[in-house]
């Protein structure tokens, strides 16, 4: 995890002069990629620190705090992920109204050049800022001039169907359960991280003990049973199937919840902070006449699950160092 700040004042000095990826980056995918690999090529090349300036809470939820938003990369698992990619720190400016009342002058003088003193900002090719979102591209290249730091724009970065690739397109694929179609575009395998809780202590008595884990209320993934692989706070990595639902054949009216069946391991998970790396859809949640029915249906599930986590390879070095800890070097 690289050094998180929550305002460049408080930056030391090793970290100012810096190379500056500008943006809200949720879900960290392959467009975001584009811009955050051209600021660390820049980076390197120009031996300076390579920094990420992004805002917490996500601007939309202080817009419209009434439309709860999904965020499919929250600020540490954000944070973990810029850090796989090479980033030396990542400020999580404080995002209020008042901040927002900032124009785009005052943005660049107090943020750019005062606390940060960038060297290079990269920003995508539709990054706005400033009050009323006054300051675009054209007028950041401008202020770089005026003010002494290079300006990089990166362009939309495009699935191999020519379509911009978006957060909003993965929050789509994750609602209809298209897990390998949301890997694609997020370049790593989709990660959830919460802590492993209490349930009603049924799955040991089926020979399928779970792991459970309560995700935000509004987490838009499609309910159903998921190959995954299970990354425990000690950095050990095991396979297993996953449900995530309402179990209906057993519980009428529950709340969702993240189940995890590991294939290998019996130790109690109570209380620790793990991450579920979903790697594909099995099948929807269905309800079972009787647990027996259940249960037999939950073997298939493993089956199938093992079949695939045999066969599992990196999509990308992003996603060895996520998803394949256990297998780096
Ligand atoms: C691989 C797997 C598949 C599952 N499929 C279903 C399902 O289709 N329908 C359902 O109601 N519950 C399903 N469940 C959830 C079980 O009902 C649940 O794990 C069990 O009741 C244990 O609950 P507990 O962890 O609260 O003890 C599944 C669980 C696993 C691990
Ligand atoms: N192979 C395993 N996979 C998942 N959890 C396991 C495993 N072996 C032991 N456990 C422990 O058992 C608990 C799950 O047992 P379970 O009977 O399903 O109870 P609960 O309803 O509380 O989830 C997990 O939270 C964990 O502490």
């Amino acid at each position: 995890m690289p050094p998180r700040f929550d305002s460049p004042d408080t930056l030391p000095d090793t970290l100012r002069g810096g190379v500056v990826a500008i943006g809200n980056f949720d879900g960290v995918h392959r467009g975001h990629q584009a811009v955050l690999n051209a600021a660390l090529r820049f980076a390197d090349r120009e031996k300076r620190p390579a920094l990420v300036l992004t805002f917490e809470p996500h601007p939309r939820q202080v817009f419209r705090p009434d439309i709860p938003l999904f965020r499919i990369t929250p600020a540490t698992m954000k944070a973990g992920i810029l850090g796989a990619l090479g980033f030396d720190a990542v400020i999580e400016m404080g995002f209020t109204l008042d901040f927002a009342k900032l124009t785009a002058d005052e943005f660049v003088g107090s943020v750019i050049v005062g606390g940060l003193a960038a060297s290079r900002v990269v920003t995508g090719f539709d990054f706005h800022f400033g009050r009323h979102r006054q300051g675009g591209p054209a007028y950041l290249m401008e202020a770089g001039k005026n003010s002494g730091f290079e300006v990089t724009l990166v362009d939309a970065f495009r699935d191999a169907d020519a379509e911009v690739v978006s957060s909003t397109r993965i929050r789509e694929e994750l609602l209809d359960g298209d897990i390998a179609g949301a890997n694609q575009l997020l370049g790593y395998r989709y990660r959830i991280t919460a802590e492993v809780i209490r349930g009603k202590q049924l799955g040991r008595t089926l020979g399928y003990p779970t792991a459970n884990m309560a995700l935000p209320e509004n987490a838009a993934l499609r309910h159903g049973i998921y190959a995954v692989r299970f990354h425990r706070a000690d950095g050990s990595v095991h396979d297993g199937v996953a449900s995530f639902g309402r179990r209906p054949t057993v519980d009428e009216d529950g709340v969702a919840l993240l189940e995890t069946h590991l294939f290998d391991c019996s130790d109690d998970l109570y209380g620790e902070t793990c991450t579920v790396s979903f790697c594909e859809f099995l099948r929807g949640e269905e309800k079972f006449q009787n647990l027996d029915a259940l249960t037999a249906q939950m073997k298939r599930d493993e089956a199938a699950s093992r079949a695939i986590l045999s066969a599992l390879r990196p999509i990308s070095e992003l996603d060895r160092k996520l998803t394949f800890p256990d297998r780096a070097g």
